[in-house]
């Protein structure tokens, strides 16, 4: 019997990774990368006001040139064996749409409007908006933000939607509905893209707009117009039902089964955010902790419904039954920057090169200074005297967001180097982690094993080590360069009936783990102080700045 194959599609912070999976075995038979153009080129973004935005064109040309680049290597009978399809996003990545389920920005009138583009995860220009969630939720009968860890984030669905009917009366009144990237971009595959018609995410709904069946759905509308009536009406041009990620979304259309050179037929499954798709590529068990460790970091638990029945976890991103795998409840915390930091450190350094000597001793500087900080920091000795940092440089996820708070440095001086920063840094991230391990803890969550995943669990044995000796855990490291992309490969093998549950295709195609670091226990009393310096820092930025 000939093999099967599924695709499985990852749409990063910068790229999208496509890789074409074995179903029976987990071996890769091609793998692609594509960056986004506009993005890369820094388009539609400010920083400064933490406005990030992505055009639909960007994920659009480059799913279409991942995808091929993926599938280059592959025989024409071989392609003829891809069976199914299904993808993972960033989110909350919105975006307004017309009753057709097109983004306005691929209209000719909303062309250039950062407004009516993808509002990236990390946008944080709903800050306002997302306190006035809470202040309603706080007011409300009825307590929609219990699954949500409590607090309203910017980063979310609604507040996002708020912010931009605040800001732009055009996008307003031509946006019918909205859009997760991860439900866009699955139902574009399927060439039907109608809010009505499409499944929506059970993970996007759940963790970010405060969907659960306990409260019918969505937030009721009497709940949203007292945030603001201008939210009025919206609720009912959005979705009742959602969707776990073992469902299929439809089949490929025709124009893009041509235009990938694949069957008709194909299955599209239902899309999910990166992390939990990659929760699922990283073999996740009950009460494993899945980092994902890349711009950003996810932290993915599961645990069995039923052992979960009345608790509620404060301060993370939500528990929502099946948004990581069917039939469990799914936590999901983490920090808004991780990697973003250290690369916000590099291009603090690369900057004024690329200013003075020109864009080639720039390219030359960026390639190195992250390794070579890395393993400088590494020789450095560890003291309760030395620099100590909060990670709040884009705000703080978990635990209890608030995107408002800033990043801090205290204790340098004149001998104070580049090294001794980034040491500081890293060391942040992964005193950030703590508070997220502590607090499942505390609220009754065990953690039985650390497993990372993602760029920089890959990239950085230091910061790897970091935060094993910080957590004083072991860390699992999974083998696969892209399990996010793995795991929607498994999901799409379910959704198509080649592997029955999401178990059986962990076990056929799961790659295994290929390192794993220890605490080294001469570190483990230094990291306890300085984590309390930590925690002074924080509470000082917290209630004073
Ligand atoms: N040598 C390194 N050490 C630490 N971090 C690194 C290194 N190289 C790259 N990174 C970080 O990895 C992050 C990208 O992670 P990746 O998982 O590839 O992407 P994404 O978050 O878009 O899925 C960037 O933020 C970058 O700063
Ligand atoms: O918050 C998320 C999911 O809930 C984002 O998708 C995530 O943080 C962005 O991922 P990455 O850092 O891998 O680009």
């Amino acid at each position: 019997m000939s093999s099967t194959y599924t695709i499985g599609i990852d749409f990063g912070t910068d790229s999208v990774r496509a890789v074409v999976v074995n179903t029976a075995n987990g071996s890769t038979a091609g793998a692609a990368v594509s960056y986004y153009k506009r993005w890369k080129e820094g388009k539609y973004c400010d920083a400064s006001i933490s406005q990030f935005r992505q055009h639909p064109k960007d994920y659009l040309e480059s799913l279409e040139e991942a995808v091929k680049g993926a599938l280059a290597g592959l025989s024409t009978e071989e392609r003829l064996q891809v069976k199914g399809i299904s993808i993972d996003t960033t989110g909350s990545t919105v975006v307004a749409v017309n009753e057709e389920g097109i983004p306005l920005s691929l209209l000719p009138e909303f062309e250039e409007n950062p407004h009516a583009m993808f509002i990236l995860w990390k946008d944080h220009t709903a800050n306002k908006e997302a306190e006035e969630v809470n202040a309603a939720a706080a007011k409300s009968a009825i307590d929609y933000t219990k699954y949500v860890g409590g607090i309203y984030s910017s980063e979310w669905f609604w507040a996002k939607i708020l912010k931009t009917y605040r800001t732009d009366a055009g996008v307003r009144a031509a946006a019918y509905s909205w859009m997760e990237h991860c439900d866009w971009i699955s139902a574009v595959l399927t060439g039907e893209t109608k809010p009505l018609e499409i499944k929506r995410s059970r993970c996007a709904a759940g963790h970010k707009a405060m969907w659960n069946e306990e409260f019918d759905g969505l937030p009721s509308e009497e709940f949203l117009t007292s945030i603001d009536p201008l939210l009025g009406g919206l609720r009912e041009r959005l979705f009742q039902d959602t969707a776990t990620s073992d469902q299929v979304m439809g089949t490929i259309s025709a124009e893009w089964a041509e235009t990938l050179g694949l069957a008709t037929g194909v299955v599209i499954g239902v899309g999910a955010f990166d992390c939990h798709m990659g929760a699922v590529g990283a073999e996740i068990s009950p009460y494993a902790f899945v980092r994902v460790m890349g711009t950003s970091t996810c932290d993915i638990l599961i645990a069995p419904n039923e052992e979960m029945k009345d608790t509620l976890v404060k301060g993370i991103c939500g528990q929502v039954d099946g948004s990581v795998v069917p039939g469990y409840l799914g936590m999901e915390a983490g920090q808004s920057a991780y990697g973003d930091y250290y690369a916000w450190f590099q291009k603090l350094i690369v900057g004024p090169v690329r200013s003075l000597l020109g864009e080639e001793a720039a390219a030359q500087l960026e390639d190195k200074i992250l390794p070579y900080l890395s393993e400088e920091a590494f020789k450095l000795p560890v003291s309760e005297n030395d620099v100590v940092a909060t990670d709040w440089i884009n705000g703080r996820r978990t635990p209890d967001a608030n995107h408002t708070l800033k990043a801090g440095f205290i204790g340098m001086n004149l001998s104070t180097d580049a090294v001794k920063m980034f040491k500081a840094i890293v060391e942040a991230t992964s005193f950030g982690s703590k508070a997220i391990v502590d607090r499942f803890i505390s609220q009754g969550v065990p953690i039985k094993e650390v497993i990372a995943i993602g760029g920089v669990a890959k990239k950085s044995p230091f910061v790897m080590q970091n935060l094993s000796d910080v957590l004083n855990v072991p860390i699992k490291v999974a083998t696969s360069d892209q399990a996010c992309a793995l795991g929607a490969a498994m999901f799409a093998a379910v959704a198509a009936g080649i592997h029955p549950d999401v178990k059986t295709a962990q076990e056929k195609m799961g790659s295994g783990f290929d390192k794993e670091y220890y605490p080294r226990p001469e570190y483990v009393e230094v990291y306890q102080k300085l984590y309390s310096k930590y925690q002074k820092l924080g509470n000082f930025i917290e209630t004073n700045a």
